[in-house]
């Protein structure tokens, strides 16, 4: 099953190096996973979570869940070894930090072939370049790095997130206009639940597929956010009935509580039900 047509609601980092963290994982209900080797894990420790990742990802148990493999930059000493190392590995993609061009995906490629490639998006130059990196022909999908990217342009922590708004919105221009997947960056604040909702609600309304998580207590709030809710459901089975209705008639157009409903809304109402059947076949397993 391609990373497409499965849920990416919530999406949670797990140091390599935390092996209590890599077992508990197979358990939580996060729709996917980046095993992380970079940021979260220290040099010290960077050899020893790497073998560490290689072992529980062939002990297996993480079901249906999207596995990726986040490595460290190209240009560090590490970066070579976790590439090919995640490639001798089951994981479904590989993740490059602070992506800055095409070019950079090139390189892992010539690494990697087999994986298909994901990249973090976190540096003023990768916004630049968003374009032809979501265009890159072995690439699957984009995760925003929120952190890093606040660090480099300067900006302050606001809840309204005002100062990403440009790299958020150029990303995902960049995304959608190839068909990628595209992730929201973390909410640090791990206990703020509410803070954590209203972020997760801003994502989802400008057309993010998911966000990516750092603790287990962030899953619940970000699967039901990004769901589509028991009044989503109600409203597309009513369009897509009153608008079958009208094609009947021989008419474009029908109306909805008051609303018009065209082809293209009824496009989306079938995209909400087929989110819904994937969501539920992912928890029946
Ligand atoms: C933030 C944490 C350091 C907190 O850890 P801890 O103090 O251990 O939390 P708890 O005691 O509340 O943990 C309770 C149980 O949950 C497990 N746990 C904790 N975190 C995870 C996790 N991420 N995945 C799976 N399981 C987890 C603990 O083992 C406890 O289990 P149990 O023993 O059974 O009770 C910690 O959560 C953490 O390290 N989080 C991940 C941090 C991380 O990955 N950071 C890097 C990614 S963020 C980033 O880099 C974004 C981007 O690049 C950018 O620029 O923005
Ligand atoms: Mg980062």
């Amino acid at each position: 099953m391609s990373s497409a047509s499965r849920p990416l609601r919530s999406v949670l980092y797990i140091p390599a190096s935390r092996t209590r963290a890599l077992e508990k994982a197979r358990d939580l209900p996060a729709d996917a996973i980046i095993f992380d080797l970079e940021d979260a894990v220290a040099p010290d420790e960077k050899e020893g979570a790497r073998r560490t990742l290689a072992e529980a990802l062939g002990a297996g148990g993480y079901g249906r869940r999207l596995k990726i493999v986040r490595i460290n930059g190209l240009d560090t000493s590490w970066g070579e070894q976790d590439a090919r190392a995640a490639a001798q590995t089951d994981a479904d993609a590989i993740l490059l930090p602070k992506v800055n061009s095409a070019a950079d995906l090139d390189r892992l490629a010539g690494v990697s072939r087999v994986k298909p490639l994901w990249a973090m998006m976190e540096t003023p130059q990768g916004m630049l370049n968003a374009a032809e990196i979501a265009a890159h022909p072995q690439l699957e999908g984009m995760v925003m790095g929120t952190n890093d990217l606040a660090r480099d342009i300067g900006a302050r922590y606001r809840a309204d997130r005002l100062p990403l708004m440009s790299g958020l919105g150029l990303c995902l221009l960049a995304a959608k206009a190839q068909g990628r997947a595209i992730l929201d960056g973390v909410y640090n604040a791990f206990r703020d639940e509410d803070g954590l909702k209203a972020e997760c609600e801003q994502g989802r309304d400008m057309g993010f597929d998911g966000k990516t998580l750092i603790h287990p207590a962030q899953i619940a709030v970000t699967n039901d956010a990004f769901s589509p809710s028991p009044e989503d459901v109600d409203l597309a089975t009513r369009q897509i009935a009153a608008y079958e209705a009208a094609v009947a008639k021989g008419e474009a157009v029908a109306v909805v509580d008051g609303r018009i409903v065209e082809n293209l809304h009824v496009a989306t109402a079938r995209e909400t039900l087929a989110k819904v059947e994937a969501i539920n076949s992912m928890n029946a397993e």
